[in-house]
């Protein structure tokens, strides 16, 4: 698990580390250069000829700091710097003095010379508004450098980029590579500043969690490496029961793929059994494509009794790919609804009908608690906030925090960065994995089948739906990197989900033994 900070948590940390702590901010500068050259050199990067960018900030500062690096390396650096001197920061002017007393030239004026490399250090996390005249005039020029071959590096986070956001303010420099200090910012994830961040390198500078104490960082997102401690416990002497039961209702006349997506990827996910409730029109073709769900189909309206007995018998709801929006489907919604046993996922015309009818949303706001997860698109969860897209596109993490407070749920927010909101709780999931490969029909009931999965394994209701997002992010990208992103469909990242929850043997020993992480 990696901590995704905000500007303001950043700029407390930094404070904190020197302030309290006392390892002194010029330290940190330069361990933050250092850092960025030591990056350079992971990645085999021998520039010959650079210019810095550097504004009168401390990102300045590091710019300024990681030139004089490669200048005593034998690189030959040219230092702009832009802004108004009256605003230079303490550790900025220190900066400025090294290069003067070291005998270097610093130039106002843009040399439009050719560079291997451009580093841009015009704006941090300490960008507060929208970049206009001098500074835009250099951020478009910083981007032409780009265009005619130089590598963009940005230091902290491309210029121009809302480190709260990811929004542009105004203009954005476009870097093949960041390295960011200390922790990522919401920036790198959140789009567009994610297209804008290129390689995203994280350097340790002496900023710890020990800095933490007036506070917790407000979102994280996964790892790799954290799957070992994340997935669920299987039990050596566990049956198909141990494993959980999922109910699936999902499909209609017109949409039976959906239950085939998601009932799939709930047994590919661990799941021990899955039970369809679907139209019989959909009866053949299921036992044809997924021998191994089981079925209740109905031929006009599903009976009562048999409803019960498949809830009686579940441990998860999974409810709504595929289902259409007819009052059929709206009775079926009632009765799952209805009963607050198990825990449930809605998806797709599930989440839709709650939309539509507020009887079904005042029932579902009744189940809530740990017991409701939602994953809505875009287009679902205006249409259950009763707001448009132009409000989303404002303050998407307001909207999504509000729905889940009125669902009292927990919401995955699907999007090209998913979020996912619990009721009550302070912390969000940034979703970090997947591609756009994933927008392609049928993709988000793949991720309700997960979802159902691992609930049905026992895991509590945040913690599923981030790692299920997490999960499927990397079924996405395992699918691309076979069938690329053109060409791979929703199929595809139901047969990925075995190969990115394939644990070595002696990692999944470890896992067994290892406590569910916390967080
Ligand atoms: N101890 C520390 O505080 C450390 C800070 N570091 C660097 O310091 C950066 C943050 O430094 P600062 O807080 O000085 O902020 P920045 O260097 O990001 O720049 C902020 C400056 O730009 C001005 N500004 C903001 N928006 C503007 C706009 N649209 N147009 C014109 N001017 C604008 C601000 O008034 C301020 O003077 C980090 O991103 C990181 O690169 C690193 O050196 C690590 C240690
Ligand atoms: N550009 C993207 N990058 C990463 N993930 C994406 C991108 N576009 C879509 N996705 C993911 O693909 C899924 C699409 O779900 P959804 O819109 O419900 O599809 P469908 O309705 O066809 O099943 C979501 O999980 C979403 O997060
Ligand atoms: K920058």
């Amino acid at each position: 698990m990696n901590y995704i900070l905000n500007a303001n948590e950043m700029k407390m940390y930094d404070r904190d580390t020197s302030e309290r702590i006392g390892i002194p901010s010029m330290v940190l500068m330069e361990r933050a250069s250092l850092g960025v050259v030591e990056s350079l050199k992971e990645q085999n990067l021998k520039p010959d000829r650079i210019l810095v960018v550097a504004g009168m900030g401390n990102n300045g500062g590091d710019g300024l700091a990681v030139g004089r690096l490669l200048a005593e390396k034998g690189t030959e650096v040219t230092f702009y710097i832009a802004g108004n001197p009256d605003k230079v920061t303490p550790e900025m002017r220190r900066q400025l003095l090294i290069l003067e007393n070291s005998g270097f030239s610093i130039q106002r004026k843009l040399e439009l010379a050719e560079y291997d490399m451009v580093v841009d250090a015009l704006f941090g996390i300490g960008l507060s508004r929208n970049v206009e005249g001098e500074y835009l005039e250099l951020i478009r020029e910083i981007n032409n450098f780009g265009k005619r071959g130089a590598l963009i590096l940005s230091l902290d986070i491309p210029s121009g980029v809302c480190a709260d956001t990811g929004r542009i303010l105004g203009m954005a420099v476009r870097a093949d590579i960041t390295v960011t200090f200390a922790y990522a910012k919401r920036g790198h994830f959140l789009y567009p500043g994610r297209e804008y961040t290129g390689k995203l390198v994280v350097k340790n500078i002496g900023v710890t969690e020990k800095s933490f104490i007036k506070g917790r960082p407000g979102a994280f997102c996964y790892e790799k490496k954290d799957l070992q401690g994340l997935l669920p416990k299987r039990s050596p002497w566990g049956n198909k029961g141990t494993f959980g039961k999922v109910l699936l209702v999902a499909g209609s006349h017109d949409m039976c793929g959906a239950c085939i997506l998601c009932g799939k990827s709930i047994l590919r996910t661990g799941a021990g059994m899955v039970k369809i409730i679907t139209p019989a029109c959909n009866r053949t073709i299921l036992q044809e494509a997924f021998p191994e769900a089981m079925l209740y189909t109905f031929e006009d309206r599903p009976e009562p009794e048999k409803i019960q007995k498949s809830l009686d018998w579940a441990d998860v709801v999974v409810a709504g790919p595929g289902l259409s929006t007819g009052d059929i489907s709206g009775e079926l919604m009632e009765y799952l609804l209805k009963d607050k046993r198990c825990p449930m996922v809605i998806d797709a015309d599930g989440l839709n009908l709650l939309a539509a009818r507020r009887e079904l949303f005042r029932l579902a706001k009744e189940r809530g608690g740990k017991k409701l997860i939602i994953t809505p698109h875009p287009g679902e969860l205006v249409r259950l906030l009763k707001t448009d897209r132009e409000e989303y596109g404002t303050d998407r993490e307001k909207l999504v925090s509000e729905l889940a407070g009125e669902l009292c749920c927990v919401v995955a927010a699907k999007d090209a960065a998913t979020l996912v909101v619990e009721a009550g709780r302070e912390e969000i999931y940034i979703n970090t994995s997947g591609n756009d490969g994933m927008a392609t029909a049928g993709s988000g009931d793949v991720l309700a089948g997960i979802t159902g999965g691992l609930l049905a394994q026992g895991m509590d209701s945040f913690r599923c739906a981030c790692l299920s997002v997490y999960l499927h992010g990397l079924a996405g990208e395992e699918a691309s990197a076979g069938k690329g992103r053109y060409g791979m469909t929703a199929s595809d990242i139901v047969e990925a989900i075995p190969t990115v929850m394939t644990l070595r043997d002696e990692d999944f020993l470890r896992c067994q033994k290892t406590p569910s992480k916390k967080i």
